[in-house]
């Protein structure tokens, strides 16, 4: 049998004096694309910062491809909600991209012609070629969070984790992203964090929920 990529075994995580997840069991197989849902202040974003290492559990056990959260860096692939940056800071969408690379370089290396070439393929990926050179504080919120999925893949990660990507999008926009989620699923193995059950169910491999008494009482279990 192997290992699973994601293993939650009755996981808890205290943030600030409250219980915000309380024994959540999940297990995420190589290849699987789940989405995770639950309500706004549910856990979700919390569940992703543990997986990758930010967040501390405070009671049972997780490992990411099978050793401690944060082990390997290299093979996770993050979009997280929210860019905070300053709107007149003169980066162009190649360059945020490129940073996609930085996981993969040692302590101040450079990059390299392989990096620029990667960065450049995950611009294509994305759709990105005409706005490459677009200063970002320039992009609309469906650009943007396109060139953060684009940083994410330029890293070649084994696992990608997006919090809510399609959070403030238009419809078509929407199409847009699931589509070039879809055409990666075969590739990866990804945890997609939505509200939009409706959109995501005809594209993800199984659903897990998070703290809602809708489907489940406070655990996901796959
Ligand atoms: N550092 C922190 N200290 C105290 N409480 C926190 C901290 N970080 C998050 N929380 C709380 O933990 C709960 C879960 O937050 P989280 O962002 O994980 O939820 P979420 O399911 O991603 O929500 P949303 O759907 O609104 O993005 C919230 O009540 C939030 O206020």
């Amino acid at each position: 049998m192997t290992t699973p990529v994601i293993e939650c075994n009755r996981l808890s995580v205290e943030l600030g004096g409250v219980m915000v997840l309380d024994g959540v069991t999940l297990s995420v197989c190589k290849g699987d694309y789940l989405g995770l849902v639950g309500p706004n202040g549910g856990g979700k974003t919390t569940l992703l910062r543990v997986i990758l290492g930010l967040e501390k559990s405070s009671g049972g056990s997780v490992s990411v491809f099978g050793a401690l959260p944060g082990s390997f860096p290299e093979r996770i692939g993050y979009v997280p909600q929210r860019l905070f940056f300053d709107r007149e800071f003169p980066i162009s969408v190649r360059e945020l991209v490129l940073m996609g690379r930085l996981s993969k370089k040692k302590l101040f290396q450079h990059f390299n012609r392989i990096d620029r070439e990667k960065a450049d393929a995950a611009l294509g990926v994305a759709g990105l070629e005409r706005l490459a050179d677009r200063r970002i504080g320039t992009l609309s919120g469906g650009e943007l969070q396109r060139t953060l999925i684009a940083r994410a893949l330029a890293g070649e990660p084994e696992l990608l984790l997006l919090d809510e990507p399609t959070a403030s999008v238009d419809p078509q926009m929407k199409t847009t992203i699931y589509d070039l989620l879809d055409n990666q699923k075969k590739k990866l193995t990804i945890v997609l964090v939505s509200h939009d059950i409706g959109g995501i169910k005809d594209h993800v491999s199984g659903i897990a929920t998070l703290n809602t008494t809708l489907y489940a009482p406070r655990d996901i279990c796959l």
